[in-house]
């Protein structure tokens, strides 16, 4: 697949997305996470790349959301949602379901929200979620005491764009390898010809390096792991938290409760490794580094000892000098150093002896090693007593090799266990950020009394439009436990007519909120719901007042465009009527109801014009109607399900008729007629 072929995908986007390993695969798979991966590509925009790559899948690129309010809309239902998650990732893959007129998309949403609101919210594993995010890559490490070497152009440039992290060299012969080999610690040969070379050092010759990472750079992977352990041990606790809530990620959908990765070993592994990508918790490796870091401190003190031991010495001794010496000490200037060999050799012996055995403690050193820290000491005599550098700068590259040596060994162990487990860590995470999506999901649901509607298509099912019952809204002003159900079915273009504050306004929301989020896929606030899936969804929110001429121009020309568009349309529409006057008002919705009721479209328009909007039509206009039960204590008593069929009683004509009843006489019975 071309990438740029996914809408919103430009040249630049498509060339960050081709540096992830499988692009396509990574890209198509709606992975935000892994798109997130790609430089530059936050998440934000990597779910609108998913959300492009799953329109593409689907052959989806109609575009439900055709107004404002309908985007409104769908952003506040995103939001109900998001407040659920705990996760930023949890927060921005949401923004992956949208309203779709296909229904395969459909299909595959609702399968995975069946499946999350079967979940069980447990706040245990919603703590542990908190610390859990998408791994990240580690910017590159140099490792400098190793490198490539080939005699291949072409491999040279592979080998330098697969293995940044090492030097690659051009060799033409052994001689050339054999000089590398006294710069690096290792030289890696790439090419076949050189096998059987036979040069000093660590010299490999791997025609197949460069195929396996995980032992040419060893760092790479522990890099990764370094760089990404708090993620790592927050996915697991969140793999523990749900199977102790008896409710497991185990998002494979095989029933197999097991994490993706044995837990035990992935924190086994951790612990072996420090933040910064080198071996943890290896006594050897740390003896050794101690060793070699504390190398001149421990000859200084050792030195120290020494003359402390040999100062004691002669300060208890009464030594003689012979008028010989003591002529040449003073015309020849001679060290005096020649009589302590004479005179203090047992005591001088004594001294280096101890400085032997301090440095060699000290650094807490091996037999052998501790052979070449004795000549550090012991050469001619001198007071303060004097060291050989050459051999500490010896002991110094042994310990250092060593070191080097048991660091590669463990490098390339811990590698070789954690090659295995990068698959499975990276599907850990995926699974944990992933829970967090289907318990939002979950909340939602469990929070606002959801249930999985029916969506159909056109033609299927008993009828089109919507069917909604127990509907209530968590949009509205007041506390959910104090939404009253509706009950509202629409099949063709009807005019919704009630009291003030009847809740009209409020049914559109409903009716936009449940077909929005029934086409995201997902549960909608209702006790059950059936919803056509419609081409395109347009919700016009009441207008502020009347329009001047060119506004209300404009809006003339949007309903013209809408009643000549395409079959399979969901309109909603409140309060045209406030565009101008009543009178002009009533016309202008008969004759649009009029042309949509012609067409293959639902309609529902608010008006306190309906009747006459009903007289201006040229045909039988469907009036639905919120009826007030009457007025209890000047407080509205209003059934909030639209009655069908029923032009509701206008609040005016209530009062009017209150006062008749309660004041009797005959203006108000006679104003009471005129409605
Ligand atoms: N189903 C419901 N349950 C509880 N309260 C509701 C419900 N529907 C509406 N209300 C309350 O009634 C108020 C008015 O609702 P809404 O604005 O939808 O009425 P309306 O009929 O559109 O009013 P108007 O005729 O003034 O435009 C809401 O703010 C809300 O407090």
């Amino acid at each position: 697949m071309e990438l740029e072929a996914i809408p919103g995908v430009g040249a630049k986007t498509a060339a960050a997305l081709r540096e992830l390993d499988d692009p396509t695969a990574t890209v198509e798979s709606g992975d935000v996470a892994a798109i997130a991966r790609a430089p530059g590509v936050n998440e934000a925009r990597a779910a609108r790349i998913a959300r492009g790559a799953i329109r593409r899948r689907h052959g989806d690129d109609g575009r439900v959301l055709a107004t404002d309010r309908a985007r409104e809309l769908y952003r506040e239902a995103i939001d109900l949602l998001r407040e659920r998650t705990v996760t930023d990732y949890a927060a921005k893959r949401l923004e992956t379901f949208y309203p779709s007129a296909s229904a395969s998309r459909i299909d595959e949403a609702q399968a995975f929200a069946a499946a999350a609101t079967a979940r069980d919210p447990d706040p245990a594993v919603r703590e542990a979620l908190a610390d859990c995010a998408p791994l990240s890559d580690p910017p590159t490490v140099r490792v400098r005491d190793r490198c490539l070497a080939t005699a291949d152009a072409e491999t040279l440039a592979r080998a330098e764009a697969e293995v940044p992290e090492l030097s690659v060299e051009t060799v033409e012969d052994a001689r050339d390898v054999s000089e590398l080999g006294r710069s690096y610690a290792s030289v890696i040969v790439l090419d076949e010809s050189f096998a059987g070379l036979d040069v000093e050092g660590d010299v490999v010759v791997r025609p197949d390096a460069l195929e396996t990472p995980a032992e040419t750079v060893p760092e790479r992977l522990l890099a990764f792991f370094a760089e990404n352990r708090e993620r790592l041990e927050a996915a697991a606790a969140v793999h523990e938290a749900a199977a102790a809530a008896g409710d497991p990620v185990s998002a494979d959908g095989d029933g197999d409760a097991a994490p993706p990765v044995d837990l035990d070993r992935l924190r086994d592994a951790l612990s072996r490794l420090d933040d910064d990508g080198t071996i943890a918790g290896d006594a050897e490796l740390d003896r050794l580094t101690a060793a070699v870091d504390d190398l001149d401190a421990a000859v200084s003190t050792a030195a120290s000892v020494a003359d402390d031991r040999l100062r004691e010495a002669i300060r208890e001794r009464d030594v003689t000098i012979e008028g010989t010496d003591f002529l040449s000490l003073v015309e020849q200037g001679a060290r005096v150093d020649s009589l302590l060999d004479r005179e203090l050799a047992d005591e001088y012996d004594e001294a280096v002896d101890a400085a032997r055995e301090h440095l060699a403690d000290a650094l807490r050193l091996e037999p052998e090693e501790a052979e070449l820290a004795e000549r550090v000491f012991g050469g001619a005599p001198s007071f303060p007593v004097d060291h050989d550098e050459s051999a500490v700068s010896r002991l110094r590259t042994e310990l250092s090799a060593a070191r080097d040596r048991r660091a590669a060994t463990l490098k390339a162990d811990l590698a070789s266990d954690l090659g295995d487990l990068r698959e499975p860590a990276e599907e850990l995470v995926r699974d944990a950020l992933e829970l967090d999506v289907e318990l939002a999901i979950a909340r939602f649901a469990r929070d606002f009394d959801c249930t999985l509607p029916e969506v159909v298509g056109p033609g299927e099912g008993s009828s089109s439009g919507f069917r909604i019952e127990g509907g209530r809204s968590p949009l509205l002003d007041v506390d959910f436990a104090a939404v009253e159900p509706v009950d509202y079915a629409v099949s063709g273009a009807t005019l919704l007519s009630g009291v003030n504050s009847g809740g009209k306004t409020s049914t559109l929301d409903l009716v936009a909120l449940v077909v929005v989020l029934a086409q995201m896929g997902l549960p909608v606030p209702a006790e059950s719901a059936t919803v056509e899936r419609f081409e395109e969804v347009h919700y016009y929110a009441k207008s502020q007042g009347t329009l001047d001429a060119g506004a209300f121009e404009a809006t003339l020309r949007d309903f013209g465009d809408l009643v000549d568009g395409a079959d399979g349309r969901l309109v909603l529409v409140d309060e045209l009527e406030s565009i101008t006057e009543p009178g002009a008002s009533a016309k202008i919705i008969a004759g649009i109801l009029e042309a949509l009721d012609e067409q293959d479209t639902t309609a529902v328009f608010v008006s306190h014009l309906a009747r006459e909007i009903r007289d201006a039509a040229d045909f039988a206009v469907a009036v639905d109607g919120i009826e007030a039960a009457g007025l209890v204590d000047g407080e509205l008593r209003v059934n909030r399900s639209p009655k069908k069929g029923h032009l509701a009683r206008s609040t005016p004509e209530l009062i009017v008729e209150k006062l008749a009843d309660d004041r009797g006489g005959e203006f108000y019975g006679d104003l009471l007629e005129k409605f």
